[in-house]
């Protein structure tokens, strides 16, 4: 049951800071100028002068050895005169532009990208991860500079299983992958959506210390039924359409197999787009992997929606008389429903029928209802009876439903820029709810169903809003602050997938990923809900996955699905107390700074 008691035990934990223990020495296979081109071990001109002796690299570098702090500031100079440089200039050229400095520095010294990615993580996600990601997508094959992460193509079959063994790792915690087929809001972008399971690893390395040498961004290249892209001559991906069926699903079950065959604890996270559903039920028992847009989502969105209840004053069971209208019935939106249908109907005591009553879903025909023509299964069980609610019929519109529902919240998953228009925005003003939730969560920014700006100025300055992409507070006049919130599962995945990891259980199961989305939810303060802060800072993502982390690792341990991690076995995980299973994971977290370098042949 949702629990605020463990909102006073939360707060108190966020004091804590994460530790940064002494490095022990890292064995390296290489020498030279080898080490200075392997962005895992270079520390460019930061190697001390006996390093420099060990590993044959006295004379590959300028005399002066710089420290990490001052490299560090270097590039934060560096940045932020690019910041002012660019000033006035287009906001795509402004982000590619920063985009690409930090990716210089990715690919050049990991320990300090991170570095710097952690310390200025609400900065840098916006670049590295959601919005800029989706432009770097969309733009991949001119950017095109050096591979990161692997690549099978449907021209791979029957080769994955040795291809695996080209990764030069020898050991794979967490491994993001995309077929390309739905980037965000942007649709089919074929192989140039590797840069989502780029983006997403390294939110893993930055918010749940994931080591860096242990994560794998792979492109499951099946084709792309992007017309421009196939004409575009620099496109680098299959230039085919898109496999289908049988023949799709033989080639994704080829990479699965091999996968496994080498690391068999790897997590998988954020599966196909378009067989969102189908992959899910079909390798979660299989393989410890979730489907992040479906499921992280879920988490993240059930917490706001819970979050929003609080804010009116009320206390979390009655979320069962919350109506919610769902504008979207894709992996997102239905993710969103089954989740938050099930909360309800625990609150209300297990009535299934009586919580899915509350819950209004419409795609882009409109409301579905049980007279839809080839009706999804997967929405079957949230359409609604035609007529039954004041005569809402099939297809009726979103204003329509808006306007009789009278809906708590409205709730975005739809990836259409802007169907959160003025008359749908004003008539969520008429909501039966005292402080209506407004939830625009289709990424990147232009697909967002309304701006923040907008649905203040149009739904009123008493709505709680929440965005998938980030947007700055609103100012309101009068000292007044319309708070933007960031709903965006990157509040729960690195929590998800550090926690599975540290369990060792093979499955994420539901009770895991309901513990992971009850955490984010009773995180806030009494006093922070009623401003409408639905969401913790993203700067303080490593303490939020910690604790996320243990909720997850608590929930394996208690299903009986922990086998333990390393030196620490299940018996060891049992023992733990709530508090330290929270410093066990965060102290589990790796955390970039310079280890000794000792060559070993
Ligand atoms: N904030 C987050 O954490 C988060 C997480 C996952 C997905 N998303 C976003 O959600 C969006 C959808 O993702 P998905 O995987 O569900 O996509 P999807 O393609 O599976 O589903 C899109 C759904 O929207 C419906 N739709 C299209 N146009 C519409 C319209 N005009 N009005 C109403 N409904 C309409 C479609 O019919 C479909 O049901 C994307 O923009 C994605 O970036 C955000
Ligand atoms: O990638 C994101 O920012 C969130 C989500 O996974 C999405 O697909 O939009
Ligand atoms: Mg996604």
């Amino acid at each position: 049951m949702w629990n605020l008691a463990r909102v006073a035990a939360s707060v108190l934990s966020r004091s804590r800071r994460f530790s940064t223990a002494i490095p022990g020495p890292c064995m390296v296979h290489k020498r030279g100028t080898d080490i200075l081109h392997d962005p895992w071990f270079n520390k460019d001109t930061g190697f001390p002068l006996t390093e420099r002796d060990r590993l044959g690299l006295r004379g590959l570098l300028p005399p002066r050895v710089i420290s990490f702090e001052q490299q560090y500031a270097r590039f934060m100079e560096s940045f932020r005169s690019l910041e002012k440089n660019t000033e006035g200039q287009p906001n795509k050229v402004v982000s590619l532009a920063k985009w690409r400095i930090l990716n210089r520095l990715h690919d050049r010294n990991e320990t300090l990208y991170y570095r710097v990615l952690i310390d200025n993580i609400k900065d840098f996600a916006p670049i590295i991860y959601t919005p800029t990601v989706g432009l770097v997508c969309q733009n991949y094959s001119g950017l095109f500079r050096r591979p990161r992460g692997m690549y099978f193509s449907a021209k791979d079959k029957g080769e994955m299983m040795s291809m695996i063994y080209n990764w030069p790792a020898q050991q794979v915690d967490m491994i993001v992958l995309t077929d390309g087929s739905r980037i965000l809001g942007l649709g089919d972008l074929g192989v140039q959506g590797i840069g989502i399971p780029i983006g997403k690893l390294d939110v893993y390395v930055a918010a749940a210390g994931i080591n860096p040498q242990r994560i794998l961004p792979v492109m499951l290249d099946v084709g792309t039924n992007n017309q421009k892209l196939l004409e575009d001559r620099l496109y680098l991906g299959l230039r085919q359409p898109r496999l289908e069926g049988e023949e799709y699903l033989s080639i994704v079950d080829e990479f699965m197999e091999a996968v496994h065959a080498r690391w068999p604890k790897a997590i998988f996270e954020d599966f196909q787009m378009k067989w969102a559903f189908e992959t899910l039920e079909r390798y979660r028992k299989r393989f410890c992997m979730f489907n992040d847009d479906i499921q992280g989502t879920a988490g993240v969105a059930l917490a706001g929606l819970l979050g929003t209840v609080r804010a009116q004053g009320l206390s979390l069971t009655d979320f069962a008389d919350q109506k919610i209208v769902v504008v979207g019935a894709g992996s997102a939106g239905l993710g969103v429903l089954k989740m938050a249908v099930q909360a309800a109907a625990r609150m209300a005591g297990n009535n299934d029928a009586f919580a899915r009553n509350k819950f209004f879903l419409l795609d882009k025909d409109g409301l579905i209802t049980k007279e839809r023509k080839n009706l999804d299964p997967a929405a079957a069980p949230f359409a609604k009876d035609p007529g039954d609610f004041m005569g809402l019929r099939e297809g009726a519109s979103l204003l329509e439903v808006v306007r009789k529902v009278k809906p708590h919240v409205l709730l975005g998953l739809s990836g259409v820029g802007g169907v959160f228009n003025e008359e749908v925005l004003k008539a969520m003003r008429e909501s039966d709810s005292v402080k209506p939730a407004i939830f625009a969560m289709s990424n990147p920014t232009m697909n967002a169903e309304c701006t923040a700006a907008d649905a203040f100025k149009h739904a009123g300055e008493n709505i709680v809003f929440a965005s998938g992409s980030p947007f700055e507070n609103v100012d309101l006049g009068n000292g007044k602050i319309g708070h933007v919130n960031q709903a965006n599962n990157m509040y729960l995945f690195p929590g998800i997938g550090l926690g599975t990891l540290l369990s060792g259980a093979r499955f994420i199961t539901d009770g895991m990923l309901q513990q992971a989305a009850e955490c984010l939810a009773s995180y806030m303060t009494d006093e922070e809900i009623p401003k409408g802060i639905l969401y913790p800072s993203i700067d303080s993502i490593r303490d939020i996955t910690a604790e996320v982390g243990a909720a997850v690792l608590r929930a394996a341990v208690e299903e009986d699905l922990a086998e333990g991690h390393g030196e620490v076995g299940p018996r060891d995980l049992k023992h733990m107390s709530k508090e330290e299973t929270v410093e066990y994971v965060t102290r589990s977290m790796w955390f970039p700074i310079y280890s000794p370098l000792v060559h070993e042949k």
